[in-house]
């Protein structure tokens, strides 16, 4: 398989002049160096600054058609090349092959949700107190935006970015993950290939902190789009805070999963597992602190963990490999401190807890079973194939667990009474809530998150309101006497 070169595009341009401070990328299920990644310097961000300024000049003029056409020709690329991209994936990333032709299947149909939708961006009219006036509300494209894309889903999560402000109109800087940078190196070979016009989409690679700061303090930069650690998300907000510039910032959650005792524990365990586990954990909205009701706590521990035994853990390339490696060393150490601070506070640790193998950054599929909201492992975010589990009383006690930690991304309730599902879901503090199923996501539902999980959406038709502004427009037929 062709690993692809790593390259900045800037306009039209491949470049990439080797520096000492390039970075690896490593094949996580080895070890293996599998490619270098450039580091833009401060020309290169300037170069990419008057890209996306000048194509954006006449970008915004284009119709609706041309863009929804451009990218219609993008995602049936994306699904012409699926198995080449997937591969690519799986190479850096480390998910199975399977979930990473998911991944591109899904971002193709994003594409077109977003080529679907541009075409309904519309205005209105404000009926007005004079019969010689007429009020305009028309919806602009916001300019030249930043998009800052993580590692986990490489290229469904930086589709959504890309897809929203082309389709929108807006021009892009894509700064894209160093742990996985193929698929953004596809997402931008093949919108080329699809015939957009030179500039539209730039693509930058290197230091994060250098190139957010760089390039939100530019002028022609109106918009910072991210996904990522709330830690760093808050750092960009006030970045973009100081600079006025729009922000969407999709951060972390620490999913909580309501399991009542009228629930099919054996069918709610093994359907949690096989999402706790994709991705090898590595996931925003993963369900993460399992509250499970007293009266099915030990029946739906046991089935959780002969669930968690038999996934197959290995090489996202080899055959029947149901969980894949971390994608990065720094997962693992992650994954090996929560355990031990877990342990130290008097948790037990029903199976997993270890790193599996010499090579690769695997790690055992982890249930940790504790009474206490105060370890780590349940204030921290695991990012990884952990699952907690502790008992809840009743839907009070259950709720106000749920919500006890500052972030509210997705969350997750097991029931079969209406009611109780009704007031879980009014009561959740969370962006997205999913019941009895793992129904986020989609390229037509809204995703994003409320508190510390950051603000704004993205998909659904609320997708394109981070990338317009409202002007108003009130028009008289002749100057006022
Ligand atoms: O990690 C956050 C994005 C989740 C995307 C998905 O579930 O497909």
């Amino acid at each position: 398989m062709n690993y692809p070169t790593i390259q900045h595009l800037i306009g039209r341009d491949w470049i990439a002049s080797p520096t000492p401070e390039d970075r690896a990328v490593i094949n996580p299920a080895n070890g293996q160096t599998i490619g270098q990644i450039p580091q833009a310097s401060a020309a290169d961000l300037d170069h990419a600054v008057h890209s996306a300024e000048s194509a954006f000049r006449r970008w915004k003029n284009s119709s609706p058609m041309e863009r929804s056409a451009i990218l219609r020709r993008f995602a049936d690329l994306l699904r012409q090349n699926d198995r080449l991209i997937a591969g690519w994936i799986t190479l850096d990333e480390g998910k199975p092959l399977a979930e990473a032709l998911a991944e591109v299947r899904a971002s193709a149909d994003h594409v077109d949700w977003h080529a679907e939708e541009c075409r309904r961006i519309y205005g209105r009219i404000i009926p007005s107190r004079s019969p010689r006036v007429q009020q305009l509300v028309v919806r602009e494209p916001i300019g030249v935006c930043l998009a800052i894309t993580p590692w986990n889903f490489p290229l469904s999560q930086a589709v959504r970015k890309v897809a929203a402000a082309l389709a929108s109109g807006c021009t892009m800087i894509l700064k894209a993950p160093a742990e996985a940078p193929a698929g953004c190196m596809a997402i931008a070979r093949y919108l080329l290939d699809a015939g957009l016009p030179e500039g539209c989409l730039n693509l930058v690679w290197g230091n994060a902190a250098f190139i957010s700061e760089t390039l939100i303090a530019r002028p022609e930069v109106r918009k910072i789009t991210f996904t990522g650690s709330v830690e760093v998300g808050k750092h960009l907000a006030e970045l973009a805070g100081r600079h006025m510039k729009r922000a969407t910032m999709e951060l972390g959650g620490h999913a909580p999963v309501l399991v009542f005792d009228d629930t099919d524990a054996t069918a709610a365990a093994r359907a949690l597992a096989v999402n706790k586990l994709r991705n090898a954990g590595q996931v925003c909205i993963a369900p993460t602190r399992f509250y499970v009701q007293q009266g099915i706590y030990d029946r739906f521990l046991s089935e959780l963990v002969s669930a968690f035994e038999s996934v197959k853990v290995g090489a996202g390339l080899a055959e029947g490999t149901q969980m894949g490696p971390l994608c990065h060393r720094g997962r693992v150490n992650a994954m090996e401190k929560l355990v031990e601070d877990a342990r130290e506070n008097g948790a037990r640790v029903l199976t997993g807890g270890k790193r599996l193998g010499n090579h690769g950054n695997f790690y055992a599929p982890t249930i940790v079973d504790t009474p206490n909201d105060d370890i780590d492992l349940m204030r921290e975010e695991p990012f990884g194939p952990i699952a907690v589990v502790s008992s809840f009383r009743d839907i009070e006690d259950g709720l106000s667990r749920a919500n006890g930690l500052p972030f509210g991304l997705a969350s997750y309730v097991f029931t079969n009474s209406l009611e109780r599902a009704d007031k879980a879901a009014a009561g959740l503090q969370a962006g997205m809530v999913s019941i009895n199923q793992f129904g986020l996501a989609l390229p037509e539902t809204p995703f994003g998150g409320v508190r510390d999980s950051g603000y704004g959406t993205e998909g659904g038709t609320e997708t394109f309101e981070g990338y317009l502004i409202t002007k108003f427009i009130s028009r008289n037929r002749a100057p006022v006497l």
